[in-house]
């Protein structure tokens, strides 16, 4: 186990500026998870932590070692791909041992670290297999296995589980993260589904365009966006966004929306001041927005909403509105499952969870 530091990472492939200076720190026996959109640099960052990527400029340290220039072999870390990359020729048995084979490890020692990893993944029964008698999800377990039975000092994983059906996926995620806290290997997780990487990280790092955004715990990039991007990345469906001036009127600090205005408090006007007359961004998540009878009781503050409802998915577990109000389409969520009827709706917008961004370059400002 070892502590991970990117320090201003630039990788190019050709004219491509895939990562723009990463800085990132993952704490010994951490689970971090990269998250972000598609072509946003997370397996690149990850081949380069692994080596088999080098940067065109910045640092790789592994506890207090530049491994940098170092090739894969001498890292001691181990990968784990989308793609299950068991061999097909060889049992579970021999794809699990075959790293320790190539180290040199004695037969008899093998033989306890296999059953070891695959205790872990409780795949034992199935060592004398070959991989096409194996489920999709048993596959995995396997490349798994493999992966810790040379007990590495990182574990690396791309997108191990999206090959899988939504229903092992969800099952495969807590018991990877059981797994990593149990052997409390130092592991950097990629992935672009924002709820697998709320439920496993012990922190995200949020990437976009070859940046990373925001690190923090899912509760901090939840609650404490650092900007418009994360605040959009997390959470579904997407947190509401609109463009409002901030004005006084009547000595009241007011955001005006056009179609709707929120009277600001005094604490948030404090923050706002400098930005009188100014366009910034409004946030607000659908879980914030209540239509009048589903008024939280311990909601302190609130701004009417008026709209035309646009449509309703009902999911069964939520309720999902989509109302019009003119210029803005606010999208409320409410838990369970509602019917609405009528053309119009009231709704209220929880003063206390809204979330302000500059204009100009996106950041958190509230
Ligand atoms: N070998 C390569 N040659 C050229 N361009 C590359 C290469 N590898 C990655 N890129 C480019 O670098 C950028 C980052 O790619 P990367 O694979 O790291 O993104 P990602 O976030 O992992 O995406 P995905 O979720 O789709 O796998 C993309 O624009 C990609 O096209």
């Amino acid at each position: 186990m070892v502590d991970v530091h990117l320090r201003s990472v630039v990788k190019r492939f050709g004219k491509t500026i895939a990562l723009r200076g990463i800085d990132l720190d993952v704490n010994n026996g951490e689970f971090i998870v990269l998250l972000g959109p598609s072509g946003c640099g997370k397996t690149t960052t990850l081949r380069i932590i692994a080596g088999l990527e080098r940067p065109n400029k910045g640092r790789v340290i592994f506890g207090n070692k530049d491994v940098t220039y170092l090739p894969p072999r001498e890292r001691n870390v181990s990968m784990v791909f989308q793609s299950y990359a068991v061999w097909p020729h060889m049992k579970v048995f021999d794809n699990i041992a075959f790293p320790l084979k190539i180290k040199g490890v004695p037969k008899e020692e093998i033989r306890k670290k296999v059953r070891w990893a695959a205790e872990l993944l409780r795949i034992e029964e199935l060592l004398d297999r070959y991989p096409h008698q194996l489920s999709g999800g048993q596959r995995q377990r396997v490349a798994v296995a493999r992966a810790i039975v040379v007990e590495p000092d990182v574990l690396l994983m791309d997108e191990p589980l999206s090959n899988l059906d939504a229903l092992l996926r969800v099952k495969m995620r807590s018991e990877l993260k059981k797994l990593q806290r149990k052997i409390k290997v130092t592991t950097i997780y990629v992935t672009h589904d924002q709820v697998e990487a709320m439920t496993m990280g012990d922190r995200i790092a949020v990437m976009n365009s070859g940046m990373i955004m925001q690190v923090g715990t899912p509760d901090e990039v939840y609650n404490k966006p650092a900007n418009k991007f994360v605040a959009g990345f997390i959470g579904t469906p997407q947190m509401n966004f609109f463009d409002a001036t901030v004005m006084v009127e009547n000595n009241k600090a007011v955001l005006d929306a056009g179609d709707f205005k929120i009277e600001i408090p005094g604490d948030i006007a404090e923050v706002l001041k400098e930005y009188i007359g100014k366009t910034v961004i409004v946030g607000i998540r659908p879980e914030h927005v209540y239509p009048e009878e589903f008024i939280p009781s311990k909601t302190r503050r609130l701004a009417k909403i008026q709209g035309k409802i646009d449509f309703i998915e009902p999911l069964g577990s939520d309720t999902i509105i989509h109302l019009n109000t003119g210029s803005n389409i606010i999208v409320v969520k409410l838990s369970g499952s509602h019917k609405f009827h009528g053309e119009t709706l009231t709704a209220y917008i929880d003063i206390d969870k809204i979330h302000i961004f500059r204009k100009e370059d996106e950041k958190t400002i509230i």
